[in-house]
This record gives C-alpha cells, sequence and structure tokens, in this order.
C-alpha cells in the first residue's frame, strides 16, 4: 500500500537500493572498520521519502517493511538531528517514509534513507550544502551513508568514503532476492575474521566496452561476505542456487553483508520470466526485478 503523501508542499526524494556487485575486504583497521573495494550500483527499486514543513521533527514509516522498524531509533530522524546540528538550525519537519525494502539486508536500506533525508531536508530548509558536504555529514551516520548521497554507479574505497565514477555498460538489470531473515553487518564481518589491514588500495577498473568485458570483470572480483553470511545462514544456498539457475543469469551473488542476493541480467524479458517463475515457487521470498539506474 503506497504511502499518503503528508503535504502538497512536501519534497520527494527517492531512496534506491545499493548493490555491491563487487565487495572485497582488504584488512581490518585498528579501530574495527575494515577497509573495503565495491563495485556499487543503485536499483530502480527502493524506498521513498517525504519532508514537509513541521514543528520539531516527526516520523510516520509506512509500507510493506514498516513493521521491522521503530521510528525512534530510524535513521532518518538520526539524519534529521545530525543536519540540524551540523548546520546550527533548529527548524522542524514533518517526515514520510514508505519502507519498501527489507530491513538490515545488505541493501543499504537504512543508508539510502538517512541520504534521501539528508538532501530533502537540505532542499526543505534551504541549507544549500553540497553533495560533498552531505557526503561528509553522511559518513557520521554509516559508512554505506556517502555513496548514498549521489546514488550513482561507484567503485568505493577506504571503509565507504572515498568514491570514484565508473563507466558501465548500459542495460544491466537484476534479479533482487531476499529469504526474509535479517543478517547484522557487523556479525558477517566478525565472522569473516579478516587480518589487519596492510595499507594496499585499489584503482576503479577503466570503462567498460561491453557487457561481456564488464561480466568478466565481475567474475573475478568477489564478494568476501558471502561465505563468512552463508555460515551464520545457510538458507543463502538456496537463495544464490535458485537464481543462478534462471536462464540469462549472467552471475548470482549476494550484495553487501546480505541476505539479499542478486541475479545480473542483459534481457528483461528473461528477467520478468525468472523473477515470475521464483516468485511462484518461493513465495515467501522478497523478489524483485530492477534496472540499474
Ligand atoms: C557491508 C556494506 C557494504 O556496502 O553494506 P551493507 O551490508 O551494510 O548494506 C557497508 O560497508 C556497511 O555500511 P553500513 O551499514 O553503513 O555500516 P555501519 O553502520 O557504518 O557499520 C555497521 C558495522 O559494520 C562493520 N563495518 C562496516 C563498514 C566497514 N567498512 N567496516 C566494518 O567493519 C562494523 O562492525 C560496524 O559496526
Ligand atoms: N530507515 C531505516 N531503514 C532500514 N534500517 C534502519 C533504518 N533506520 C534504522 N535502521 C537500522 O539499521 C540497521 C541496518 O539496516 P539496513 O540499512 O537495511 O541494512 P543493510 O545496510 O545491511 O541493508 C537495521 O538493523 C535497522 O534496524
Amino acid at each position: 500500500m503506497p504511502a499518503a503523501v503528508p503535504d502538497p508542499a512536501a519534497i520527494e526524494e527517492a531512496a534506491p537500493a545499493k548493490i555491491n556487485l563487487t565487495l572485497e575486504i582488504l584488512g581490518r583497521r585498528a579501530d574495527g572498520y575494515h577497509e573495503l573495494a565495491s563495485l556499487v550500483v543503485f536499483a530502480e527499486a527502493g524506498d521513498r521519502l517525504w519532508a514537509a514543513p513541521g514543528e520539531g521533527l516527526r516520523l510516520d514509516v509506512e509500507g510493506p517493511f514498516a513493521r521491522s522498524l521503530s521510528s525512534e531509533d530510524n535513521l532518518v530522524l538520526k539524519a534529521a538531528k545530525l543536519l540540524q546540528e551540523k548546520a546550527g538550525v533548529n527548524t522542524g519537519a514533518a517526515l514520510k517514509l514508505e519502507k519498501n525494502l527489507p530491513v538490515a539486508s545488505g541493501i543499504g536500506g537504512g543508508s539510502a534513507d538517512a541520504a534521501a533525508a539528508l538532501r530533502a531536508l537540505n532542499r526543505l530548509w534551504a541549507l544549500g550544502l553540497s553533495g560533498d558536504e552531505l557526503a561528509g555529514i553522511g559518513t557520521e551516520l554509516g559508512a554505506d551513508v556517502p555513496v548514498c548521497i549521489e546514488s550513482r554507479s561507484a567503485f568505493m574505497t577506504g571503509i565507504g568514503e572515498r568514491l570514484s565514477p565508473v563507466t558501465l555498460p548500459e542495460g544491466l538489470n537484476l534479479l533482487l532476492v531476499n529469504c526474509r531473515a535479517p543478517l547484522a553487518t557487523g556479525d558477517v564481518f566478525k565472522a569473516l575474521g579478516a587480518g589487519a589491514y596492510d595499507g594496499r588500495r585499489q584503482e576503479a577498473p577503466e570503462p567498460f566496452d561491453t557487457f561481456r568485458e564488464f561480466a568478466d570483470w565481475l567474475a573475478e572480483h568477489d564478494n568476501d561476505l558471502q561465505v563468512p553470511a552463508v555460515s551464520l545462514l545457510p538458507e543463502l544456498e538456496d537463495v544464490l542456487g535458485a537464481i543462478r539457475v534462471q536462464p540469462g543469469c549472467h552471475l548470482a551473488r549476494m550484495s553487501g553483508s546480505g541476505a539479499t542476493c542478486f541475479g545480473l541480467f542483459d534481457d528483461t524479458g528473461r528477467l520478468e520470466k525468472a523473477v515470475a517463475r521464483l516468485a511462484d515457487a518461493r513465495p515467501n521470498w522478497w523478489c524483485r526485478a530492477a534496472s540499474v539506474l
């Protein structure tokens, strides 16, 4: 059920799902965070956020996954409070979130919502902050928030704060599948048991000319969190297997720290058939077809 817009004057921001097509963990830093290298894309599937003038800060959450979340410790409110503090304002806002993405699922729903809140309130409160300034503020909310500010394909390094542009082939399409079991990011990193970070870096890939070239590069760059995630949630093997066997699927892999997995397609007709087949075979799983933005 779509959320009702709170106010005709409300500012609307999309919060697209973040997908880590690759996620290499380079090592654990002294502060416990991990240096990583990840090719990140955004999908035409996601949450939606509205911000309207209001007294104090208020958040209503609606949509299919609203019940998985409480309003009080929501990243949207955390983002709003942090922005007030950083910009030195105490102007209020009435916020509404349509929660369409599964929670704690490796597709950055919370980070995308926080980024959408920063963008929306920057406009509502006429703060005039640049994307880079919003990304800097976002870093304090979560490692994935900076990349969600622009919500554009990027090669992400550091702990998530360093972003380089990438040129990907046109017409990338994803099958997204979540078996409705949450996985906490910190637990998956812990299960990986990475060694100390030794200072090495990875460079963004050169522009890809063809889909084949891109698929070959992806095959050589893994998601290092997939094995530990499977050890915590063995059902992931079923999810990956069910995606892999779909005709037209070039790659089946987990996104982020899981548990959402994706299949990469270049043929939308075959993708539509795959999503229909899976939704029918596994009615309890969350299955979506989404093009890469
Ligand atoms: C793994 C990734 C890959 O994009 O995605 P998700 O699975 O969350 O979607 C991200 O790095 C997650 O970013 P985000 O979800 O914002 O993480 P945070 O809230 O900052 O951190 C949650 C926990 O994850 C671990 N963490 C996170 C990022 C990082 N580079 N190293 C870490 O070790 C830490 O244990 C931290 O306490
Ligand atoms: N708006 C929000 N959407 C999703 N999760 C949120 C939100 N606000 C707070 N959280 C909390 O943040 C945690 C990470 O959520 P999420 O970003 O969906 O995970 P992931 O980055 O692994 O996809 C969850 O445990 C959830 O309770």
